[in-house]
């Protein structure tokens, strides 16, 4: 199996995702790689949930979801977001599927702690079989956050953790988060490289918070595996047009640990 390359886009960019980003996505497969989209919603479902008249709050970046949250959620991501990305890439020529985690019950999880967070779970498993039986019929897998428990409970799933856990089961090549700034920004400067301990740093002074923390969380957890590197970077960027010219990237690339290169 070629190269996977998972790209979660994020419900801030989603809406503004021009046909450039949808060809780059076509460019990815014609140049042979695999890829996946995983993605979010998070402003849609605000927005919903506001039309309705149902309460919504966070605890640290997660959406405490009650019964009636998440069957707003589920409608948003799975029907309004997911079907989107569907046909923005078909418009492209792309064989592009739907699907959302609880289908074929492609991401398992557990609740991270259901007084606290509700319907909130946390991916255990990814159901990698389904997900290469699609790769191999040239499908481009659009997944949607939504998990699914031993029991048949249905989950709301932060993207950037269920997108984790999906290039990291799938032993993904790259994973890149899309969103709607350059990447990681200290002092308005994008920071190019950043490792696992001076992420944490920043996530203590502040310099890291609101929805760039399970961003970055995220992106360390997946670092345990063979992943060596993960990108942040804006959905307007034109990196991933340029599939073999990585010197064009441009975001920010979190590895493990500062290479003698990177120190340079
Ligand atoms: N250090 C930082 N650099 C850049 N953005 C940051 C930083 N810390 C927090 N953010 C915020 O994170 C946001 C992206 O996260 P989020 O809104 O959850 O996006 P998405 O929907 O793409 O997952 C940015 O718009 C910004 O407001
Ligand atoms: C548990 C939890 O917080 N789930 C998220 C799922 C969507 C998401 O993660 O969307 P973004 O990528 O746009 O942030 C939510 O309900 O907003």
């Amino acid at each position: 199996m070629s190269e996977v390359v998972v790209v979660k886009c994020g419900g801030s960019t989603i809406s503004e995702l021009t046909d450039t980003f949808f060809e780059s996505i076509m460019s990815l497969k014609l140049a042979g790689k695999q890829p996946i989209i995983v993605h979010g919603g998070g402003p849609a479902i605000n927005e919903m949930l506001t039309q309705l008249k149902i309460k919504t709050t966070f605890v640290e970046g997660l959406r405490k979801t009650t019964d009636a949250v998440l069957e707003t959620a589920e409608m948003v991501l799975c029907g309004k977001m997911n079907k989107q990305l569907v046909r923005s890439l078909q418009e492209q020529g792309a064989d592009s599927i739907g699907l959302s985690g609880s289908d074929g019950r492609l991401l398992v999880v557990k609740a991270i702690d259901e007084e606290k967070l509700g319907y909130v779970g946390e991916p255990v498993y990814v159901n990698s079989v389904l997900i290469n039986e699609l790769l191999q019929k040239s499908y481009i897998p659009v997944i949607a956050p939504i998990g699914i428990d031993d029991k048949g409970q249905h989950f709301n799933v932060n993207a950037d953790s269920a997108a984790a856990a999906i290039a990291s089961a799938m032993d993904a090549e790259e994973l890149v988060f899309v969103t709607d700034v350059d990447g990681i920004l200290k002092d308005n400067q994008l920071l190019d490289v950043v490792t696992s301990e001076e992420i944490e740093h920043y996530i203590q002074d502040g310099t890291i918070y609101g929805g760039m923390i399970p961003k970055v969380k995220a992106a360390i957890k997946s670092l345990t595996g063979p992943l060596n590197a993960v990108w942040i970077m804006n959905g307007k960027g034109s990196y991933l047009s340029q599939p073999n010219s990585k010197q064009l990237l441009y975001g920010t690339k979190i590895v493990k640990k500062q290479t003698v290169t990177n120190m340079l």
